[in-house]
């Protein structure tokens, strides 16, 4: 899957960025924001027909970019895989592709507060006779390497033949070639995709526990601050319910995420 992937000028292995007052969020470039994400993570993250990133992740970061000051912001395509450690050592200032917080992930990055919470889906051919989690075992599952699906299927899917993909794109040309039975996704991916593909849904899993977060390198206390005070913004003055409807119509919405005027008050 080509992935449209702007070249990165900032080059593997830069100096780290120092921060100071010109720089305060510590950037490679200051005054702009380099992300890495991905292309076919449709409507979260992903590439147009002009190959311009759009989706929800893309346009809430970008919205909280313009809010800390920042309007210069470079998303580049990268295989999910080396995306956390392409920003552990700075070759990109954030992660931006509905990335899970989980405490294995902090090992190697930090994570901003948490933006958005749903299911991880199992997709496969109407054909193929799996209806269910259960129904995996003894069939060739795919599953994007290093992500959360995969960390599951490891998991709980041991009778299952774990096929690792670098992205989605191949996962599921490989589920409509027959290569394998199933791709195992997040739900509004999987959503595109069955539209696209006629493929249907297994199951959906609750990943409620491990919400998206944006990811930054380590030690980079004042560039997360800013961050989540604007992500709050966002969140408190309906931006994020905005996006949230203009980019997965008729999904239900976690309530956490909306102004607080507008939270049905918690028991
Ligand atoms: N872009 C990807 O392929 C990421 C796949 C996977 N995303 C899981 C998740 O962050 O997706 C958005 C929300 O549904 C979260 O609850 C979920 O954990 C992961 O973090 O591994």
């Amino acid at each position: 899957a080509a992935l449209a992937a702007t070249l990165t000028l900032s080059g593997c292995g830069g100096t780290a960025a120092s921060s100071g007052e010109e720089n305060p969020y510590g950037l490679i470039d200051p005054g702009t924001i380099r992300v890495a994400s991905l292309g076919d993570s449709k409507p979260y993250t992903f590439t147009d027909e002009s190959g311009e990133f759009t989706g929800f992740d893309v346009e809430l970061f970008t919205d909280v970019a313009h809010r800390i000051g920042v309007d210069d912001v470079v998303f580049t395509g990268q295989d999910f895989s080396g995306l956390l450690s392409a920003v552990a050592n700075e070759q990109f200032d954030v992660g931006v592709a509905a990335i899970g917080i989980t405490e294995d992930r902090q090992q190697t990055v930090d994570f901003s507060d948490g933006y958005l919470a749903g299911y991880l889906t199992l997709i496969t051919r109407e054909d193929s006779g799996i209806g269910s989690e259960q129904d995996v075992a003894g069939h060739r599952l795919g599953v994007v390497q290093g992500t959360l699906q995969e960390a599951y299927a490891v998991k709980n899917f041991t009778e299952s033949d774990l096929v690792r993909f670098p992205d989605n794109n191949t996962a599921i040309a490989a589920v409509n070639s027959g290569a394998v039975d199933a791709h195992f996704l997040d739900y509004e991916a999987a959503q595109d995709y069955m539209e696209k593909f006629g493929l249907v849904s297994a199951a959906d899993i609750p990943s409620f526990d491990a919400p998206a977060g944006f990811a930054i390198a380590k030690d980079k206390e004042e560039f997360k601050a800013a961050l989540n005070e604007a992500l709050g913004d966002a969140m408190e003055d309906g931006t994020w319910k905005e996006l949230y409807e203009k980019w997965f119509p008729g999904s239900p919405m976690p309530e956490q995420y909306l102004p607080s005027a507008e939270q049905t008050a918690t028991p």
